[in-house]
C-alpha cells in the first residue's frame, strides 16, 4: 500500500543528458553510469526523458542489433517515406564512428553531417531522425550495436548513398584499405541521386 505519495510526484530524476549536435535535430544522449564494485548499472533508454527533451513522442518500433569485425562501414543507408526511420544508436560493445547525413529537402544543414564516436567506454547514443542518411565504421576489433527505429523494416524503401562521395567529404578516420562494405554498400549511388525527403520529414512530423 503506498503511504507517502511525495514520491509519486517527484520530478523525473534525470538519469540521461542530452545535448544536440550541430544540426540540432541530431541529439547525442549520454545515460548516467551507477558503478561500484559489482560493475555498473545504467537506464540506457527513457522515453519519458527522450520524449520530454525533443518535445515529440517517438513511438519506437523495432530493436536491431547487428556485429561488426574492425573496418566494417555499414551505409550509408535510409528508407523512403513513408516508412522513413529515426534512430536511436548505441555500441553494446566496442567502438564506431557514427555518421548521420541531413537529406532533408530545403534543409539549412542539407548535405551536411554529423560524425560522433559511440563506444562501450563513453557510453553516448546518437539520435538520427527522420530524413538522414545513416552509416557507420567500426573503429575497434570488433563491435556490437543495438538500436531502435520508428518505422518497420521496408526493404523496397531501402536506399542509400555511397559513403565516400566527395561532396558529402566524411572522414571515416581510416585507411581505405582497411575498410570492408558489402557489394550493396559499394554499388550505392552518389549523394546527388538521393531521393531528398520532400516533406518535413523529420524527428518534429
Ligand atoms: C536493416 C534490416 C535488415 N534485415 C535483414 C536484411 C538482410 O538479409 C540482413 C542484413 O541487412 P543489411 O545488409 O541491410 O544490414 P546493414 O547493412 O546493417 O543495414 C543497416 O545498416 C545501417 C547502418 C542502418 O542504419 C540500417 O538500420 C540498416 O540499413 O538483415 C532485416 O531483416 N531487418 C532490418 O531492419
Amino acid at each position: 500500500m503506498i503511504t507517502d505519495t511525495t514520491s509519486l510526484n517527484a520530478p523525473i530524476a534525470r538519469n540521461m543528458l542530452f545535448e544536440r549536435c550541430s544540426i540540432p535535430d541530431v541529439v547525442l544522449c549520454k545515460p548516467h553510469v551507477f558503478r561500484d564494485q559489482r560493475g555498473y548499472f545504467m537506464e540506457s533508454f527513457r522515453q519519458d526523458q527522450l520524449d520530454d527533451f525533443v518535445g515529440f513522442k517517438i513511438d519506437f518500433c523495432q530493436d536491431n542489433e547487428s556485429q561488426s569485425q574492425f573496418g566494417v562501414l555499414r551505409g550509408l543507408h535510409y528508407q523512403k517515406t513513408p516508412f522513413s526511420q529515426t534512430k536511436l544508436v548505441r555500441v553494446i560493445a566496442g567502438r564506431i564512428l557514427d555518421v548521420a547525413v541531413d537529406l532533408r529537402k530545403g534543409s539549412a544543414t542539407f548535405g551536411k553531417h554529423i560524425a560522433v564516436e559511440l563506444s562501450d567506454t563513453n557510453k553516448c547514443q546518437l539520435l538520427v531522425p527522420r530524413g538522414f542518411a545513416h552509416g557507420f565504421v567500426v573503429l575497434s576489433e570488433h563491435a556490437i550495436l543495438n538500436y531502435k527505429s520508428d518505422n518497420y523494416y521496408a526493404p523496397d524503401f531501402e536506399a542509400g548513398i555511397r559513403y565516400n562521395d566527395p561532396q558529402l567529404n566524411i572522414d571515416w578516420e581510416l585507411d581505405e584499405a582497411d575498410l570492408l562494405l558489402s557489394a550493396k554498400d559499394l554499388s550505392l549511388p552518389p549523394f546527388e541521386a538521393a531521393s531528398a525527403f520532400e516533406e518535413s520529414n523529420t524527428l518534429y512530423k
